[in-house]
């Protein structure tokens, strides 16, 4: 049988006495709004025994905490479930976690006319996906995700539902599409008339009237680009949003966002815990980067590659169409160089394709500019393509820092198309060769049209899977791993970000396919490595159960969305 294990709370106090323990655990403070009166014993909905490890058992906790990017506060809402050859599930917090007796009901699709002849439409409430699809004979079967699908038994009543959407972060393409889809499958899936929208971002749940949504008023917006309910960054405040959602009786809550966005969704999760709401959690990873972990591939993501085709393309002409032309463009991409990569390897036309993972040097032997030298000698022209994180520590050494952010708390960058742009004329003016060059930035072009077909599709599910989640009392972030629909526990989506792995086949394919330097040293890529291996090391238990731990290792040696 399949142990449950809860990992417990993180307190300094080693004599901490057994109710407090119990209360913490269950996510209670002494605040304002009193935790229900007897904490309810978890009703597990997977077939698990629970294991509450206590002090005693696991005194380890710090070590737990410090072997892990997981705090020993989140550590509390942790589920693990054991199976047999090393099966692990990393399972998303239940409303009956915390909220006694809750009726059940009925999925209504079970008499919808169009869903009602599906075979088997129901999934089996012991489902679940593995983060690791390359297996060897002897490998332990890893960790798994709960599969995402309607279950047979919902949470929430019909008329009960009273349910609220909000988009938060930078602009992608699909966030309309994902609005649309969340309401029209709220209402024509459970017959759900009570949505809202939330302007503005976060801070929209607290400042702003709630805008009520229909399918008739969202009908066409997934023609649109950008978000009809507005989006912002900063303006977080957990309680102020917790405080809003309990006055109005929200009680499910659908955010789309990025990692910023879903850091705020688990923290609204855990406040709704603390406070024993009936209120589920939906949250929808959305990031035109591309750098949200565990997920095969962001929403949007698509769409933005295929424009930033466009841009190329126009490169490649001004570049052709001029003696020794240069076209620069300068793509979308902080941390995670995903949008220049693949953008370049489906261009051909691209000599040089820089992303903030691959560290570059400009002068000397190797460097940069001795490449576009020779490239424009060999060819006339040449296309570069640019992250706009990249080269951030070359801009820093030659332009006084500035440590500037956004009202999120993210690192405003310094514009490498420009600073190339600058060193390049610079270089050929010394070196007295005649050279053009043509700068282009579509950065906000990529990420304000609308989606493409392939990501409307995709917003689709992750919408109608987001809701089935909800309906069934799940709180979670919603993710196609390996190709599945699954339900991700928020500490995992936020606790590391997704990156290039400049050692992975798929960057040494864009190295052959351009023919640029690797600019590498071998210290560069042990240490590329070392971090691939931190990055990817799951942010779980070591030595919550050895059994565990080596499974959660095991998985970490393959990303979902690295390599193919
Ligand atoms: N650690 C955090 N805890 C709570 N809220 C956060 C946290 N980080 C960011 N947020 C909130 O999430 C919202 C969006 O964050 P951010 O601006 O970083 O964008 P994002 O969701 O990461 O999307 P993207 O980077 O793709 O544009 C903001 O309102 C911000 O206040
Ligand atoms: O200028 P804004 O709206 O803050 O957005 C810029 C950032 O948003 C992102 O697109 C992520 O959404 C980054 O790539 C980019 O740096
Ligand atoms: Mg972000």
């Amino acid at each position: 049988m399949a142990s449950h294990i809860i990992l417990p709370p993180e307190d300094a106090d080693e004599n901490h006495h057994q109710e407090e323990e119990e209360r913490e655990e269950l996510g209670h403070d002494d605040g304002e709004r009193a935790p229900p009166e007897h904490p309810p014993k978890a009703a597990l909905p997977f077939s698990a025994t629970c294991v509450r490890i206590s002090r005693d058992s696991y005194p380890n906790l710090r070590a737990l905490r410090n072997a892990s990017s997981v705090s020993l506060a989140d550590a509390a809402y942790v589920k693990i479930s054991e199976g047999d050859f090393g099966y692990v599930l990393d399972d998303v917090p239940h409303l009956t976690d915390y909220v006694p007796d809750i009726p059940t009901y009925p999925n209504p699709l079970q008499d919808h006319p169009a869903y009602s002849t599906v075979k088997q439409y129901f999934v089996n409430e012991d489902d679940t996906v593995p983060q690791k699809v390359v297996v060897q004979k002897n490998s332990r079967r890893g960790v798994h995700f709960r599969r995402a699908g309607p279950r047979q038994r919902i949470y929430f009543g019909p008329d009960e539902v009273k349910a609220c959407i909000v988009t938060c972060g930078g602009l992608c393409p699909g966030l309309n599409t994902v609005i649309r889809e969340l309401v029209c499958g709220l209402s024509h899936m459970y017959n759900v008339n009570s949505i809202f929208g939330i302007q503005n971002g976060y801070k929209g749940f607290y400042s702003s009237n709630y805008l009520p949504l229909t399918p008739k008023s969202v009908n066409d917006i997934h023609k649109r680009g950008g978000t009809v309910l507005g989006t912002s960054r900063g303006g977080h405040d957990t309680k102020k949003i917790v405080d809003n959602i309990q006055d109005r009786g929200i009680n499910q809550v659908y955010i789309i966002g990025g990692d910023g966005t879903q850091k705020g969704a688990y923290e609204i999760f855990k406040e709704i815990r603390k406070r024993g709401l009936k209120v589920s959690v939906a949250g929808v990873p959305k990031t035109i980067d591309n750098d949200i972990a565990i997920i095969d591939k962001s929403f949007g993501f698509d769409t933005a590659v295929e424009e930033a085709q466009r841009a190329i393309d126009s490169a490649h002409v001004e570049a052709c169409s001029a003696e020794n032309g240069i076209g620069l463009v300068k793509l979308m991409g902080r941390y995670s160089g995903f949008i220049a990569m693949y953008a370049t390897l489906a261009s051909r036309d691209v000599d040089c394709c820089l992303i903030p993972e691959s560290p570059f040097y400009m002068d000397g032997e190797g460097g940069l500019l001795q490449y576009i030298e020779r490239r424009l000698k060999e060819n006339k022209h040449m296309v570069i393509v640019v992250a706009e994180g990249a080269g951030q520590d070359l801009i820093a050494k030659s332009i006084a820092k500035s440590d500037q952010q956004d009202a999120s708390g993210n690192k405003l960058l310094l514009d490498i198309g420009l600073w190339l742009t600058h060193k390049i004329k610079e270089y050929f003016k010394s070196k007295k060769m005649e050279m053009t060059i043509k700068y282009i930035d579509p950065t906000y072009m990529i990420r304000a049209i609308p989606s493409n077909a392939s990501d409307n599709v995709y917003c689709t599910l992750l919408a109608h899977s987001a809701i089935h989640g909800a309906m069934a009392g799940y709180s979670f972030t919603v993710g196609m791993v390996n190709g599945r629909h699954t339900f991700i526990p928020f500490y995992r989506v936020t606790s590391t970000r997704n990156k290039v792995k400049v050692t992975d086949r798929m960057w040494a394919r864009l190295l052959s396919s351009t023919n640029q330097p690797s600019f590498l040293s071998q210290k560069d890529i042990d240490e590329a490595s070392e971090a691939d291996r931190h990055a990817n090391r799951p942010p779980l238990p070591m030595g919550a159960s050895h059994r565990v731990a080596s499974s959660f290792e095991q998985s970490a040696s393959t990303s979902s969305n690295g390599e193919s």
